[in-house]
């Protein structure tokens, strides 16, 4: 079992009654760190400060009522997935039905009994880290520590909407270890593994924005989305990484071409008023991107070319 509490949880509790908060801070204080709000904007102002990992909410509250707060929180996609867990008297016909229907985890009923809210607080943080974990995992390339392909398609759809609503640039790169066949048939698959996630870690410091994406594409293949970001930005930091992985120093194989490990790359760029005028295919700029990189081998390798969008 994953236990949360290995790192302090932080626990966010929501109600104006001081015996209910006094009470569930002597349950919970050892699972982790604990929070109060007294009202819905205390609250709001809380979780935009930091985000808790859960959060206890009083149903009555005096300003705004806990299952519409629960319901805001769970329509804003920044704090959906944080487990809300009511702490209520209410027993009447359809309450139940009520809490989980704007969202909730769970509820937990008063008079207060301390080790029933901290093992259903411990449950859910546990339930929840694993499900963090996983997504995590589903998300992430275990060899280099980069996103993996699902992340790239995903984001692409996002970043290429998000590009055609405020009109900016995308661009995608496309980038590909040269002559790898040799270097692994020269070295081994073990010291292929390592010379994959060097450059893989050349290639995540070489994007410095947080809305980048430094992606493993396959094997020895790797892809970035880079929002806002227009043909001459993409070519001077495509230029940069080139000159970086060459200066690496990874030895390549004495049948490959130059002496050191080297890509080639392709890119291309969505441009607003040019090519966002066609939605209906999300991929025609990876399409691009790959013929600019099928264009940097052609030419001779450790290389940048570009390909406009038709
Ligand atoms: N060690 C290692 N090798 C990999 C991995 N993924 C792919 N490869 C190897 O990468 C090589 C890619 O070879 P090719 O597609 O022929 O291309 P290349 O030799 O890089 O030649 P060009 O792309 O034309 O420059 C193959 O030998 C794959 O086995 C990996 O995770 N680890």
């Amino acid at each position: 079992m994953i236990k949360a509490n290995r790192i302090l949880s932080d626990i966010l509790i929501i109600d104006d009654d001081n015996n209910v908060v006094m009470a569930l801070n002597k349950a919970l204080n050892k699972i982790g760190r604990i929070r109060f709000a007294s009202d819905a904007k205390q609250a709001f102002a809380s979780i935009k400060e930091q985000q808790p990992d859960l959060i206890l909410l009083d149903v009555e509250l005096p300003d705004i009522g806990g299952l519409e707060i629960c319901s805001i929180l769970k329509n804003a996609p920044e704090t959906e997935n944080i487990p809300v867990l009511f702490i209520t008297s209410h027993t009447e016909m359809g309450f139940e039905e009520k809490v989980f229907d704007v969202g909730a985890a769970d509820y937990i009923l008063k008079p207060l009994k301390p080790r029933v809210v901290a093992a259903r607080v411990q449950t859910h943080l546990d339930y929840h880290l694993a499900i963090r974990l996983l997504e995590k995992l589903a998300h992430t390339d275990s060899m280099t520590g980069l996103a993996n392909r699902r992340t790239f398609d995903e984001r692409l759809i996002v970043e290429l909407k998000r590009g055609r609503r405020e009109q900016e640039p995308l661009t995608v790169v496309i980038i590909d270890i040269d002559e790898f066949k040799k270097f692994n048939d020269h070295f081994g698959h073990i010291e292929g593994d390592e010379c994959i996630k060097s450059i893989a870690l050349t290639l995540e410091n070489g994007i410095k924005r947080s809305t980048d994406l430094a992606a493993r594409y396959g094997g020895e293949e790797f892809a970035f989305i880079l929002p806002n970001t227009d043909v001459e930005g993409a070519n001077r930091l495509l230029f940069d990484l080139l000159y970086s992985i060459e200066q690496l120093g990874l030895t390549h194989a004495p049948e490959a071409k130059y002496d050191n490990v080297t890509i080639s790359i392709g890119y291309s760029t969505v441009i607003p008023g040019e090519s966002y005028a066609n939605d209906s295919d999300n991929w025609a700029v990876v399409k691009a991107a790959d013929s600019a990189l099928y264009k940097s081998k052609q030419n001779g390798r450790n290389q940048v070319n570009y390909e406009p969008l038709e």
